[in-house]
């Protein structure tokens, strides 16, 4: 209605105010004593601007946003992402900054230029007479002077209403404004009555499914407190998590509050809320289950079976039709506080509602069903992506299938581009917000992305609005109520603080008894971070006192050789390099191994001792003896040098006398990396278990050898706390070796399930074919015993997976083997997520072999009768040919420190010294491992040892 009437002056920067103009415009509002000019002077100061289509190299030249306010930029800053724009004017706001009721702050002055810069834009557009016009002014004057404000016409809401949409800055459906109908009932006094229009007005914009974009207006003194009619609910239960919408969690409590509730076994992350009226802030409010009938959802499918078939699984779900009850709509100075609106459906919308991390977040479920990885080290999968794309084609085509109108993004933003051309024709321009309008998929293929936009308010307007439960009376009494008394609350203080002060003193001599396990963590964008955190989470839950740190902040130096648990888990940057937070430990690793990096040797970094054999000697191998630690390596496999810090850590951590607590593990970005990271943490978390089984263990416990504790299972419990000095190498604290020789050779008993691998089910072997090599046919050691076996076997007659030791071989001429083995497991149950390890058997030849090389001097016989060491087997495996066929690795070869232990058992010193030099780790032990000497190859390349055979047993059980 102004246009050209205002002089504007292109600033030819911000088109916003920026603080300068802005506090010149805020001291002469303050001493404006006319109203008009207050709001030229609330105009930006733009004359024209181009805005810039970069998709489509289109130039539209738009006037000044007339006529306006523009609130949301403040001094120097632009607050364009805020999510609720501040939605009152500057008059609105009381010294203290609270909200307050514009209805009532508006002054007489200011709603009679409202309502003649309404009626005025309601004249122009609608084409009435004159004549009606001056009429009706004077007629709103009259009634503004009388009661200080005056009463809309239908037409003028409807008006308003079509004119308030067309404004909304954040609305990209804005094509449609004239389409917009008004269900005029100002005229409802009861909370019963709103309910009944509020189901006509369901029956009305439902339209059996065509949907219809409509506005209900009730006196503007009525509240919803539905912040849509259609909304699910969100329960806090008693683990703290949360059931349902958390969008609802707040209307939730309001409405139960109020009485509303559900039982709780009753209860579904897809409850309808009932809609909640209040025709009067003085009057208490009501709440009512819609019918049936109006509860209207559409259960999502989708077109491809796979992602048919877990959304299904999953239940998801949505409303058909936004019915948006929270917004006010100012039209002419007068608010409307109840105005429910009703449109359609952009996908994206409930695309969001599902996939949103504080909504309903839906996507890692969905990738557990689908087996995908949607874990941080996935992004460069982008299946996050992906399933995004999908659950908003699943909602287009649900929809579709219905016959229930939606539209999708594409189709929204092609609408609105051309809504904004029509604008800027006819008006000048149009308000938009580019942040909200922008769909939240694919940003850059939509056209709005590339689209230049200016963002300010236009009367009339939709406007935010503070919930009313916020500020319903009764509600805040209640809270008052429950403020206790000043001598109650000195009372109850002291009890608590006693009662506090009795806990915490129990829990503080626990504490202490606690062992601290510190889980390290070096990560550049945050992937090993968030498993560290798992961990620390996990551990505290088994009742160990886990902390948290960045490597670089754990004071190695400085322990005093305490002795300490650390789990690093960290990942590899650069060329194989640490991360942040990980380099200064990477740093000291190198000082004090005098490890180097040879990257050119081949694409794996190779980690080998400097060629300077003075350096090597200077290596302190004791100055990690105080430490137990588990390394997991974060990594991809698109890199040359894989895990290459990781594997720098646990290589340092055994050159200096760490003891390895359980197995060093890689994980991959690129093939199921959270997976393999999850079979680390139980790993390691099993072997801590049995190291340390009790959570509040004192550190006498932690100091005692393992081997003097009931054994246990695993293998990993007889790192953890035993010596292992590389120079004065020890000898394991043997269990005497005794036999009863009473009993004759037993068969280990038929575990039953559930199946672990300490209760092994043996399995009948169907097939075991070699697959690499010339002749990929049944290789020769088994084919016998393909023939002999079968699926109709007893289960006493099962047999295991004999494999020989060339299996794990890679020879001289590079050759490995890669075999297919069938298993019968048809009594075996399992469940998705179950997972199965082979644990084979050492061959009869390789058993022989370390009998024979160990010079054993009891006799044969003994072999099959039951032996004291069946204890390290948890009675599972009775005599020494079971545990040796069974039990004990045979097959890999001797880690370092193993080899260490055995020198101890060498006669001829130069014998001695060679195995301790293969016990310092390093390029030599790199290079004599790379024929994978058995133990039996190794007693035999260094035949001066004379160990016992259950000495070499429990030498080998310290792998
Ligand atoms: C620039 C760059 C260099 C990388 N270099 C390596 C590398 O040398 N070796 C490796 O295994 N992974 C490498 N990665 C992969 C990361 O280790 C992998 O993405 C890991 O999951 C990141 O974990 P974080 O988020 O905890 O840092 C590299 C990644 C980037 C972006």
């Amino acid at each position: 209605m102004h246009n050209g009437e205002v002089v504007l002056h292109n600033s030819g920067k911000c088109p916003f105010i920026s603080g300068q103009e802005f506090s010149a415009v805020n001291d002469s509002l303050s001493s404006a004593g006319n109203a008009d000019e207050n709001r030229l002077l609330w105009t930006p100061e733009i004359e024209r601007v181009q805005l810039q289509n970069y998709q489509t190299g289109e130039s539209i030249s738009v006037t000044g946003p007339l006529p306006n306010i523009y609130q949301d930029c403040r001094h120097q800053v632009c607050t364009s992402t805020f999510m609720s724009l501040p939605a009152h004017s500057h008059q609105n706001k009381s010294k203290s900054g609270h909200v307050m009721d514009e209805l009532e702050s508006y002054s007489v002055t200011n709603i009679r230029k409202e309502a003649y810069d309404y009626l005025q834009i309601f004249h122009k557009d609608k084409n009435t007479s004159e004549v009606d016009y001056k009429k009706r002014l004077e007629q709103v004057e009259l009634e503004i002077e009388h009661t200080r404000s005056y009463v809309h016409t239908t037409d003028e809401i409807e008006y308003g209403g079509q004119l308030a949409w067309r404004n909304a800055s954040r609305c990209i459906n804005r094509l449609f404004w004239r389409d917009l109908k008004i269900i005029d009932r100002r005229d409802v006094k009861t909370n019963h009555d709103m309910f009944k229009e509020i189901c006509n007005h369901i029956r009305f914009a439902y339209n059996k499914g065509t949907l219809q974009s409509s506005i209900l207006v009730f006196s503007s003194r009525a509240r919803m407190w539905s912040t849509q009619y259609l909304r699910y609910a969100c329960y806090e239960q008693l683990n703290g998590t949360l059931l349902g919408d958390p969008a609802n969690r707040h209307l939730t409590k309001a409405a139960m509050q109020l009485g509303w509730n559900k039982p709780e076994t009753e209860r579904t992350q897809w409850d309808l809320l009932p809609i909640i009226v209040q025709i009067d802030p003085n009057e208490p409010p009501s709440w009512y289950e819609l019918p049936q009938d109006l509860r209207l959802e559409i259960f999502l499918s989708h077109p491809d079976p796979k992602y048919d078939a877990a959304i299904k699984k999953l239940g998801l779900r949505w409303v058909v039709q936004p019915y948006v009850c929270d917004k006010a709509i100012e039209i002419g100075g007068i608010f409307y506080r109840c105005v429910p609106f009703s449109g359609w459906f952009m996908e994206t919308e409930i695309g969001r509602n599902l996939c949103d991390i504080q909504r309903y977040n839906i996507i890692p479920k969905l990738a557990a069903l689908l087996n995908l990885d949607v874990t941080t080290a996935a992004n460069s999968q982008l299946n996050v992506d992906r399933l995004y794309v999908e659950i908003n084609a699943a909602v287009l085509y649900s929809f579709q299938k219905a016959q229930i109108t939606i539209v999708d993004h594409h189709t929204a933003a092609a609408g609105f581009i051309k809504f904004m051309k029509q604008e800027v024709i006819l008006r000048g321009n149009t308000p938009a917000d580019w942040v909200w309008l922008v769909p939240p998929i694919s940003g850059g293929m939509s056209s709005l992305f590339h689209q230049e936009m200016l963002n300010y308010v236009v009367k009339p307007r939709v406007l935010d609005q503070r919930d009313p439960w916020t500020y319903y009376a009764p509600f805040l009494k209640h809270k008052r109520n429950l403020t206790l008394s000043t001598e109650n609350k000195r009372r109850r203080r002291w009890l608590l603080v006693r009662a506090a002060c009795v806990i915490i003193g129990f829990a503080l001599s626990a504490m202490k008894r606690r062992i601290s396990i510190h889980v390290l963590y070096a990560s550049a964008s945050g992937t090993a971070q968030s498993y560290a955190e798992q961990m620390v989470k996990r551990l505290k839950i088994t009742g160990y006192n886990a902390i948290l740190m960045e490597l670089d902040s754990y004071p190695f130096e400085q322990t005093n050789n305490t002795r300490a648990i650390i789990f690093i888990i960290t990942s590899t940057f650069g060329q194989g390099n640490a991360p942040e937070g990980g380099q200064k430990v990477e740093q000291w690793l190198h000082n004090v191994t005098n490890i180097g990096m040879n990257n050119s040797t081949s694409n794996m970094k190779r980690i080998s001792l400097q060629n300077n054999p003075n350096q090597s000697s200077e290596i302190n191998k004791s100055s990690l003896n105080w430490c137990s630690y588990a390394v997991c390596a974060i990594g991809s496999s698109a890199y040359p040098f894989f895990c290459g810090f990781g594997k720098l850590v646990d290589t340092s951590f055994q050159l200096l006398g760490a003891h390895r607590l359980a197995p060093f593990a890689t994980c991959d970005a690129l093939n199921q990396q959270y997976k393999s990271y999850n079979e680390w943490e139980e790993n390691t978390v099993i072997a801590l278990k049995s190291a340390y089984p009790h959570a509040c263990s004192r550190k006498e416990d932690i100091r005692r050898s393992p081997l003097d504790r009931a054994p246990s299972l695993r293998r990993e419990v007889s790192y953890v706390e035993q010596q292992v000095n590389l120079t004065k190498p020890l000898r394991p604290t043997s269990i005497p070796l005794t036999f009863n020789t009473n009993d004759s050779e037993t068969i280990p008993s038929e575990p039953v399930g559930p199946f672990t691998k300490e209760n092994s089910y043996l399995a009948t072997v169907l097939q075991n074919i070699e697959l690499t090599g010339s002749d990929n046919n049944i290789n020769d050691f088994d084919r016998q015993d393909q023939q002999t076996s079968s699926t109709t076997d007893s289960i006493q007659s099962k047999r295991k997976v004999t494999i020989p030791s060339s299996f794990n071989n890679v020879s001289n001429d590079g050759y490995r083997s890669v075999r297919l083995i069938v298993l019968d497991t048809t009594d075996l149950n399992y469940y998705p997520g179950d997972h199965v390890c082979i644990l084979p058997e050492n061959t009869l030849a390789n058993v022989n072999g370390v009998i024979a090389a160990c010079g054993w001097q009891l006799g044969n016989k003994l072999l099959i009768v039951p032996c004291s060491l069946s204890s390290y087997t948890n009675g599972k495996y009775q005599t020494l040919r079971q545990i040796l066929t069974n039990f004990v690795d045979l097959t890999t070869p001797l880690r370092p420190h193993t080899l260490n232990t055995i020198a101890t058992y060498a006669k001829d010193t130069n014998e001695q010294r060679q195995l301790m030099e293969l016990g310092k780790g390093g390029q030599r032990y790199t290079d004599w491992i790379v024929n994978s000497p058995t133990v039996k190859e190794t007693l035999e390349m260094f035949r001066s040892i004379q160990i016992p055979l259950e000495e070499l047993i429990q030498v080998r059980f310290l792998l």
